[in-house]
């Protein structure tokens, strides 16, 4: 089995694929301050709660934006699975084009959900990951990756609000039943929600019109069907578009990194 992990800024999203079908998925948060030591029990809790092996992993591919967890999370591969895992980041093989002014500065989820969308839906395409912040990735008919927009997640611009203004309490992210609210909670979840919804359909209509042509528009993330409840112009939710898409990217690179880290397997094999 494969096993992907995607380290984001508040999550850690984790699935193993037997082939191309996705097993078992988990969630859990992202803690920087955990060692990989930390992370490998947690591992081990999910895997044995589950009944799989930790030794039916055959191989690993991590994409991370939060650097100083990338040694940890390479490390506890290394002791709790026998593996070297594959690394999203400069150097592997994307199979598409990177139009960005410095490509290396492309965060590795951005990559892997182009990826992933453009494996599943064909382009043209925008992907949009509603997370601790919101990109919107554009991707032409080729697959390519063509720029894209960067807005504060709907989560870090409600917490700026409730950490702010003192009279106002942290609130829950669900959409009230009207706009013309008459009550602190209710306002404060019209503004955010609707606010939001409002700002991804702007971008989503200039993105089309700066394009020119139609796009599909997928959305991804741990607030994603919420928000395409309420807008006009997102056509599908995909939760597992960043696991897809790291699947995707390590079969590209398997045969490169396996040939390389070969000694790992064997070494194990041995030892047991
Ligand atoms: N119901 C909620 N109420 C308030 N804040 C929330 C809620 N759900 C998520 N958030 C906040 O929204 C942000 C994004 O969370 P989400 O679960 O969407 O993360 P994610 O898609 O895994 O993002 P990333 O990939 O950046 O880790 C976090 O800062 C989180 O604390
Ligand atoms: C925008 C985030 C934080 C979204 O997870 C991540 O993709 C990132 O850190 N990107 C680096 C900057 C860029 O993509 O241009
Ligand atoms: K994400």
């Amino acid at each position: 089995m494969l096993l992907v992990f995607d380290i984001g800024n508040s999550n850690i999203v984790m699935g193993t694929y037997e082939g191309r079908k996705l097993m078992k998925h988990w969630r859990i948060s992202t803690d920087r301050q955990k060692t990989g030591d930390e992370y490998g029990m947690l591992m081990n809790n999910l895997f044995r709660y589950q009944g799989i092996r930790m030794t039916d992993i055959h191989a690993i591919i991590i994409s991370s934006v939060v650097p100083p967890l990338v040694v940890p999370m390479v490390k506890m591969c290394e002791r709790y699975f026998h593996i070297h895992p594959l690394v999203v980041g400069p150097g592997i093989k994307t199979g598409i084009r990177l139009h960005y002014e410095n490509p290396r500065a492309i965060g590795a989820d951005r990559i892997v959900n182009v990826v992933g969308a453009y494996e599943q839906y064909g382009g043209p395409l925008i992907v949009i990951d509603i997370g601790t912040a919101t990109t919107f990735d554009v991707v032409n008919e080729q697959g390519d990756f063509m720029g894209g927009v960067i807005a504060p997640g709907i989560g870090t611009s409600a917490d700026a609000l409730f950490q702010t203004a003192a009279q106002l309490p942290r609130i829950e992210l669900v959409p009230p039943r009207q706009i013309i609210c008459r009550n602190t909670i209710q306002g404060m979840q019209a503004g955010i929600i609707f606010g939001y919804v409002g700002q991804i359909d702007e971008i989503v209509r200039r993105i089309r019109d700066e394009y020119g042509s139609e796009m599909k528009v997928i959305a991804t993330g741990g607030l994603a069907r919420m928000i395409a409840r309420e807008s006009a112009t997102i056509d599908k939710v995909d939760h597992f578009l960043t696991l897809t898409g790291l699947r995707a990217l390590y079969e590209r690179n398997a045969e490169r990194h396996e040939e390389t880290h070969t000694g790992n397997r064997a070494e194990r094999k041995s030892g047991e």
